[in-house]
């Protein structure tokens, strides 16, 4: 990384994953002048991989994505079998990995394995994708190539800042999180009276939805985040299997219209409460009156209350009508790491 090329630094970028945070990044990327050349030299998407050493039009792979295109149909390019271990064989000089592909809980999929060969050639990460970190979070938080993940902990909500910064003095007494945008969204959705099936389509139209929207209803996509921003900032050692973990689907329009009615929100919400011998971690449908802040936000947002013992109550709020901002959030990271080079 930090390459030097004519008096600006070149930071050489594979991006595993060209979907919708994949394709905003590219976006971001080729939009404005960041300081340093991000210059994606190879890419991955569920046809394959695609690679060239001088570097890949961000602008022009975004609109062939856009318009339904397959990586290895972009003209130009070389072909180089399927996954970022057949990129990084073909000897491109990569600096950084972006790891935006289709998380698996299970075994981590494609996207540890991406990680994992990424590392081993020495070369930092980047994720968007959460299952990797959920999975394999000491091996990928301890020793070895830098991995940031600011992008899996609530897309641009900066959880993680907040609350490193507030419990440098302060103890939490109670954290509480609206964390999966998608819920949120179609909690309001079907609150004004539009059906599930409807509120999801709409959902992955804006593009905040998983790749599979189960993720988000069943609430593994909100505990998946708060497992991550537990183990970064609370000192627990969670899996996703400490969790509590309820889904929004089964919540009706009915119960939504009483909750209303008694000055109240249905808010899909995540806590982490102290405990004796470490914290517990839920998720699920939670009624919050009105004058709470994660009762009164927008259909689009998700937001943090953090309760402490010294420095008060904190709260922050994202608007996310799409995915860009959770975007944006990867290259922070990826900007983050290019100037700490
Ligand atoms: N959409 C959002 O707002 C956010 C998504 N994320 C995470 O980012 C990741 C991507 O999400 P989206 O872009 O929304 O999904 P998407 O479904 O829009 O895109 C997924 C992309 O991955 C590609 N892909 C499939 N299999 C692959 C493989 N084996 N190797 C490499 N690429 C492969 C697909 O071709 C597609 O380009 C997910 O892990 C998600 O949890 C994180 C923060 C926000
Ligand atoms: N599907 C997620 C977006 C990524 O983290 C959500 O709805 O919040």
């Amino acid at each position: 990384m930090n390459d030097l090329d004519g008096g600006t630094a070149t930071v050489r970028l594979v991006v595993s994953g060209l979907g919708a945070i994949g394709g905003s990044l590219l976006r971001l990327i080729a939009d404005r002048d960041h300081g340093v050349d991000l210059r994606v030299v190879a890419a991955v998407d569920s046809s394959g991989a695609i690679v060239d050493d001088g570097g890949i039009d961000p602008a022009r792979l975004a609109a062939h994505k856009a318009a339904g295109g397959r990586a290895v149909d972009l003209p130009g390019v070389t072909v180089a079998g399927t996954t970022v271990g057949d990129v990084l064989a073909t000897g491109v000089r990569a600096d950084l990995l972006v790891e935006a592909g289709p998380g698996d809980l299970e075994t981590g999929g494609a996207g540890l394995a991406a990680v994992r060969v990424a590392r081993a050639a020495g070369i930092p990460v980047v994720l968007a994708a959460k299952a990797p970190l959920v999975l394999a979070w000491d091996e990928l938080t301890g020793p070895g190539p830098a991995v940031a993940y600011s992008a899996c902990t609530g897309g641009a909500l900066p959880t993680v800042t907040l609350l490193r910064a507030t419990l440098t003095s302060a103890r939490a007494l109670r954290v509480e999180a609206a964390l999966n945008g998608t819920s949120a969204y179609v909690l309001r959705l079907v609150e004004d009276g539009l059906d599930l099936a409807t509120a999801v389509e709409r959902a992955q139209r804006l593009g905040i939805a998983e790749p599979d929207p189960s993720w988000d209803l069943d609430g593994w996509d909100a505990a998946c985040k708060l497992v991550l921003i537990a183990n970064a900032t609370l000192g627990a050692r969670a899996r996703l299997g400490d969790v509590d973990v309820r889904g929004v689907s089964g919540v009706t329009r009915d119960e939504l219209l009483r909750a209303r009615a008694n000055g109240h929100r249905i808010v899909p919400l995540a806590t982490a409460v102290p405990e004796a011998d470490g914290w517990r971690l839920a998720v699920g449908p939670a009624e919050l009156p009105d004058a709470h802040p994660l009762a009164r936000m927008d259909p689009e947002e998700m937001g943090i209350v953090v309760h402490t013992d010294i420095a008060g109550r904190l709260a922050a709020t994202t608007h996310e009508p799409d995915a860009i901002p959770s975007a944006a959030a990867v290259l922070r990271d990826i900007l983050t790491l290019a100037r700490a080079a």
